[in-house]
């Protein structure tokens, strides 16, 4: 396998700006959306300004004049009106657009995760695929989802207040802006004990948990050893220590939560103190000052949240990189196009074809079917038979010589107009989740009601509740009936090529019985391979090819090829003697 097309965890991530470029490319058609986003966080940050600079006007009026029955009383008043609407919308339209992007990723993920070229997924891990497309989507989607909604409206809004208080005060809103560091850093050393507490109350549950676990998931071992008291000594300890950390924690809390509140107002309160030492050398009206600190706590929003704001973009920027190499692996080739079926049903043409890094497991083969030909597939175990299948499926391509299907060669199809043209049943069908009903009606979307009550019939499923829930995988059916289910889709389906990978393989004398008719009737007027492990009951078939190392042994009839005396002919005595 090409190294490229491998998911490795250990590349380095992209950057923060190409995650955001790439989001905001995959996400262009929501962009109205985010722009009235923009719009409405422009609209409250310009409303709030009018109100701050009413307020400063008031305060000041009301010190000159005693009123505050003024214009700028109205202006407010009715500022205050706009605010709520505006500030609904925009957090409003913020969740709209997060949820809006939530679903083109999920949607896109899906599609891929269904195109994804066969030769790459045989080499990854099912769940890492899933767990990217699941957990790693989800913590990229709720991390921007609440940029959008909540933090980028916070950084315009702190933008604009930024501006208009520097308007009022440059000297205020500078000396505003330093001491937020400084409120930060004796905040974290405050509320430091209270981290420390909490952290050994997690570690101590975690330990109780597990011993649980361990009591439970080793139950009969803990019964069988008597270590029951033992655990139960040792979850009491944990429990002890967790209930500690949980009572220090408390106690820290209580204390903390005045210091809390002062932290809170201490900025406004220092402000405030030299606010009106500006005020008493006239650099700035009372007014001025009330407006600036109510201005702070809008400038202060975002930068409070800036340290969590990149803990949560350095998050999603891990699981970013993940989730887009899983976009970046290869797809099933798109290149071909729409043709329509013509000439010789199947011709292999010296075809070679290797797994990546194996050995060839196609040498060299080549045989051609006619229409309406019924042929068996047959020869020793990892002779090639059902890569074969692959091929013409064109679930992989081949290395060299030529398949063609219907007069044009496989690469020629695209690749969901080929398979409009097949249908498959192999050794153990996926069934999805639902009923039989609903199964047997994915094989033919178009069909229509009496349609598939036929192929449920034909199929020799009318004893059988159809409509009943059958369970994830179909596992509430036995073997016979998941492959009579198959068959009925496969008939629904009504393709003119069948391909049948060992069909009856895995199920008993009685089961297979049901199974054979079924197949028996499906074969019917459609050009047929049909791989098989029981030579026995390929007596009627037209012909049989048998493969050896990736080609052609030999063909004929049963009858030809017993006379020949070769490699049919040993695989079906080896049969006899195991019987
Ligand atoms: N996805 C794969 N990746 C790598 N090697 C594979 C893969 N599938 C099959 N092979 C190998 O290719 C060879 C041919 O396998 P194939 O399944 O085509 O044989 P077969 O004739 O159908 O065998 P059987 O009768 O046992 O089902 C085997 O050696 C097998 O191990």
């Amino acid at each position: 396998m090409n190294v490229d097309t491998m998911l490795s965890t250990n590349e380095v991530p992209p950057s923060t700006i190409q995650v955001m470029k790439r989001y905001l490319a995959v996400n262009a058609k929501h962009n109205p959306v985010l722009v009235s986003t923009i719009l409405f966080s422009l609209l409250t940050s310009a409303v709030l300004s009018v109100m701050t600079q009413c307020l400063h006007a008031m305060i000041d009026d009301y010190g000159a004049t005693g009123t505050i029955v003024n214009m700028q009383t109205a202006i407010l008043l009715l500022s205050l009106a706009l605010l709520i609407p505006s500030q609904y919308l925009q957090q409003f339209l913020g969740i709209k657009y997060g949820g809006l992007c939530d679903r083109t990723m999920r949607d896109k993920t899906f599609a891929i995760m269904s195109q994804i070229d066969m030769q790459t997924l045989d080499s990854q891990r099912m769940g890492d695929i899933l767990s990217r497309a699941n957990s790693d989507l989800g913590q990229i989607n709720a991390t921007l989802q609440n940029y959008y909604a909540v933090r980028l409206p916070q950084q315009i809004i702190g933008l604009a207040a930024f501006i208009v208080s520097l308007l009022i005060s440059w000297q205020l809103t500078l000396f505003s802006l330093a001491i937020v560091p400084v409120i930060a850093l004796l905040q974290m050393k405050i509320s430091a004990p209270l981290t420390r507490f909490a952290l050994q109350w997690q570690q101590a549950a975690g330990e109780s948990l597990s011993i649980a676990n361990n009591l439970m998931g080793g139950y009969e071992i803990a019964k069988a050893y008597n270590l029951g008291s033992n655990l139960r000594h040792r979850y009491d300890a944990a429990v002890d220590r967790a209930a500690d950390s949980g009572m220090n924690a408390n106690r820290a809390t209580l204390l903390l939560s005045p210091l809390g509140r002062i932290m809170f107002f201490l900025p406004q309160i220092i402000i405030c103190g030299f606010g009106v030492y500006l005020a008493s050398i006239h650099h700035i009206t009372s007014g001025g000052v009330m407006s600036v600190i109510i201005l702070s706590v809008f400038i202060g929003n975002p930068i409070g949240d800036f340290s969590s704001v990149l803990t949560d973009f350095k998050t999603a920027r891990g699981c970013a990189s993940r989730v887009f190499e899983l976009w970046d692996l290869p797809l099933e080739p798109t290149d071909g196009t729409e043709r329509k079926p013509g000439g010789d049903a199947i011709i292999f043409d010296n075809v070679e074809f290797s797994y990546p890094d194996k050995p060839a497991v196609i040498n060299g083969l080549s045989f051609s079917i006619s229409r309406g030909e019924h042929i068996a597939l047959v020869g020793g175990s990892g002779s090639g038979k059902s890569t074969a299948i692959k091929l013409l499926m064109a679930l992989y391509r081949k290395n060299g010589g030529e398949i063609s299907l219907f007069g044009n060669a496989v690469e020629a199809w695209s690749t969901d107009a080929l398979r409009e043209y097949i249908s498959y049943v192999g050794q153990d069908t996926y069934l999805f989740a639902g009923s039989i009903w609903d199964n047997v009606a994915m094989g033919n979307r178009g069909a229509s009601d009496e349609n598939i009550q036929a192929a449920i019939d034909a199929a020799l499923l009318n004893e059988m509740d159809v409509k009943r829930e059958i369970g994830e995988r179909g596992l509430r059916l036995s073997g016979g009936q998941r492959q009579r289910v198959a068959i009925a889709r496969a008939m629904l389906k009504d393709a003119p090529l069948l391909l049948l990978d060992e069909p009856t393989s895995a199920l008993d004398t009685q089961a297979e019985a049901l199974v054979t008719e079924a197949l028996r009737r499906l074969m019917q007027g459609r050009t047929t391979i049909i791989i098989a492990h029981r030579l026995s009951a390929l007596r009627n078939i037209d012909r049989i090819v048998c493969m050896q190392d990736g080609r052609i042994a030999e063909s004929g009839t049963h009858e030809q090829l017993m006379m020949l005396q070769g490699v049919y002919y040993r695989l079906y005595k080896s049969q006899e003697a195991d019987l």
